[in-house]
């Protein structure tokens, strides 16, 4: 037998051959037939068919689960029936936390090989790979899993044969975490695109992607990039076509691979009758922001879906055209409040063109009371853990690249309005630890974002209130850890240089940016606010993509 991805990108380089653009320009048929699923009624996890064990451990594990919304009830059941699922709705609204808990239901794959005539062996295979946009989102869907694991009566296997990740971690090398993927195979992978194309370039043998059941793309539209469509594209868009398809990015390059035969069988039987049935293995595809240019990817570009995937979603704030919902039934407009402060060298001032909160009839907030005062001092030698000293050396030497006026500008609310933690989002490019170390120096309790750790992230993972502490704290991280990030008692997000995150030539692109941040809050309908810091040129910038939508800014009346 030809050995797996022996011809393939992971091992010699090659890019799959371009498609014309005549084909690019093609506007799927079956993008836009395909039907809604009707959404099925609240019941139980146990009638969404969970089994009654899991059910139970979700329970004990999370106390505020009760049962499952209307999104995941639907979901659970198509999962189970291995169909294609397409899954879009508003942040915060449980998607991932639904398709983990399906994951976890379906059955284990087991394999048998025929070592010789007389003996088989039973070998567990990996049976989902879910494939996400950061470690951090990676490391969150695997507490989840510790939690239910750890909750569960009835004997449960080793954590790591049932959820196992793999994602680059700072000095550690990709492939340290494959000894146990292959001696212990989970039944979930949680995993990278590019950590999972990183080690099948070294080993095409590391695991078998043939024999996966399901493959879960979480925050799709994060992981494949896509340019919006266009029927008469200038020429500076056919080059950035061309250069996406030269340099695929590893998420289209591994779906090429896992769907190589997939793509092959719809391709013949479109032609001859329509419509593919379902090929192995089950694609789920999972997002807030779903925007036609990558449905048009799936269906048409790649062929890889086909009008009988099921489509589930509630509510889809839709860009163009008219909303489903009323307005006030999506979170971004109703328990999430817009704030947007414009610093300079003289202060810091509301935006001109926000109301007062009596005029936006704003939710009232559960953490009223300010926490006067500035936050508490930063040791040296708590600091020094946070910022190694070599590196706090070499930036007290150095001048910073981030705008100090727009620091200040967040240190000041976040003294006065933060209660226990708030999130600091700063542009890509930028550096978590001169930003850290620059806020500390003004005394704020800054600390990178992380997960796996304790007081940077982890404890946030669970926590409900937004009670009122003692040293609040702001963890800063960059817009590319971002995507999923859930921590249920975060109440504010400040954002810090809009102008970077403004895509130019995408202007959806930056809508959805601006809509998955503030989506870190008002998560499952709990109030919160986003905050905005910009300098005054980019006040229009801002303007514009609130103004889209359809938000009004409120003014922050401690600024007064
Ligand atoms: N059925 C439920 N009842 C109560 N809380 C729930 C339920 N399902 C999920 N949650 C909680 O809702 C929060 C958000 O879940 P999750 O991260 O899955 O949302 P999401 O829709 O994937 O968000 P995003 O689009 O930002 O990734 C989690 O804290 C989770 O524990």
């Amino acid at each position: 037998m030809k050995p797996f991805l022996s011809t393939s990108i992971f091992r010699d380089r090659r890019w799959t051959r371009l498609p014309t653009l005549q084909k690019i320009r093609l506007i799927s048929k079956a993008a836009e037939n395909y039907q809604h699923s009707p959404l099925k009624p609240v019941l139980s996890f146990e009638d969404a068919g969970l089994r009654p064990s899991l059910a139970q451990a979700v329970y004990t594990a999370f106390p505020n689960v009760k049962s499952p919304t209307e999104i995941q009830s639907t979901l659970i059941s198509s999962v189970l029936e291995g169909k294609d699922i397409i899954l879009q709705d508003e942040t915060g609204s449980g998607k991932s936390f639904g398709l983990i808990l399906a994951l976890l239901n379906k059955t284990r794959m087991i394999f048998t090989d025929d070592l010789n005539a007389d003996r088989a062996s039973d070998r567990p295979a990996i049976t989902s790979l879910v494939l996400v946009p950061h470690r951090d989102l990676a490391f969150q869907m695997m507490h989840w899993i510790d939690l239910i694991a750890q909750a569960s009566s009835d004997n449960p296997p080793s954590l790591a044969s049932i959820a196992q990740v793999l994602v680059r971690e700072g000095r550690r090398h990709i492939t340290e975490g494959l000894p146990l993927i292959r001696n212990e195979p989970p039944h979930v992978l949680i995993a990278t695109p590019a950590s999972v194309v990183e080690v099948l370039r070294e080993d095409p043998n590391a695991f078998r992607l043939r024999e996966l059941s399901t493959v879960v793309l979480d925050e799709v539209d994060y992981m494949i990039e896509t340019l919006p469509l266009n029927n008469n594209p200038s020429k500076q868009h056919i080059q950035k076509m061309n250069k996406l398809q030269m340099h695929p990015g590893p998420a289209r390059a591994l779906l090429d691979e896992i769907y190589e035969a997939r793509v092959k069988l719809n391709a013949r039987n479109r032609q001859a009758s329509g419509d593919a049935p379902h090929h192995s293995p089950q694609l789920i595809l999972s997002s807030a922001t779903i925007r036609r240019q990558l449905k048009h990817y799936f269906f048409s570009e790649k062929q890889l879906l086909n009008k009988d995937v099921v489509k589930i979603r509630r509510s889809v704030m839709r860009l163009h055209g008219q909303d489903e919902l009323a307005t006030d039934e999506y979170a971004i407009h109703s328990v999430i409040s817009h704030h947007v402060v414009v610093a300079s060298e003289n202060g810091i001032v509301n935006i001109p063109s926000a109301v007062s909160a009596e005029e936006k009839h704003t939710h009232p907030f559960g953490f009223e009371e300010a926490n006067n005062g500035p936050s508490s001092a930063v040791s040296s030698s708590s600091f020094d853990r946070i910022v190694d000293s070599t590196a706090a050396a070499k930036f007290a030497m150095t001048p910073s690249t981030l705008n100090q006026n727009l620091l200040e500008a967040v240190a000041a609310v976040f003294a006065l309005d933060v209660p226990s933690v708030a999130l600091l989002v700063i542009p890509p490019n930028a550096s978590v630890h001169r930003a850290v170390y620059d806020l500390r120096e003004i005394g704020v309790n800054a600390f990178g974002m992380d997960v796996l750790v304790q007081d940077r992230g982890r404890s946030y993972l669970l926590q409900a209130g937004g009670e009122k502490k003692a040293d609040p704290k702001l963890l800063v991280c960059t817009t590319s850890s971002i995507r999923g990030i859930d921590f249920p008692s975060l109440t504010h997000v400040f954002i810090l240089g809009f102008n970077a995150l403004i895509a130019k030539d995408n202007w959806t692109l930056t809508l959805d940016t601006y809509i998955h941040l503030c989506g870190r809050v008002g998560r499952f309908k709990k109030p919160g606010k986003v905050i905005t810091v910009v300098d005054e040129k980019d006040v229009s910038g801002i303007d514009k993509v609130l103004h889209t939508l359809d938000v009004t800014p409120v003014r922050l009346n401690l600024l007064s």
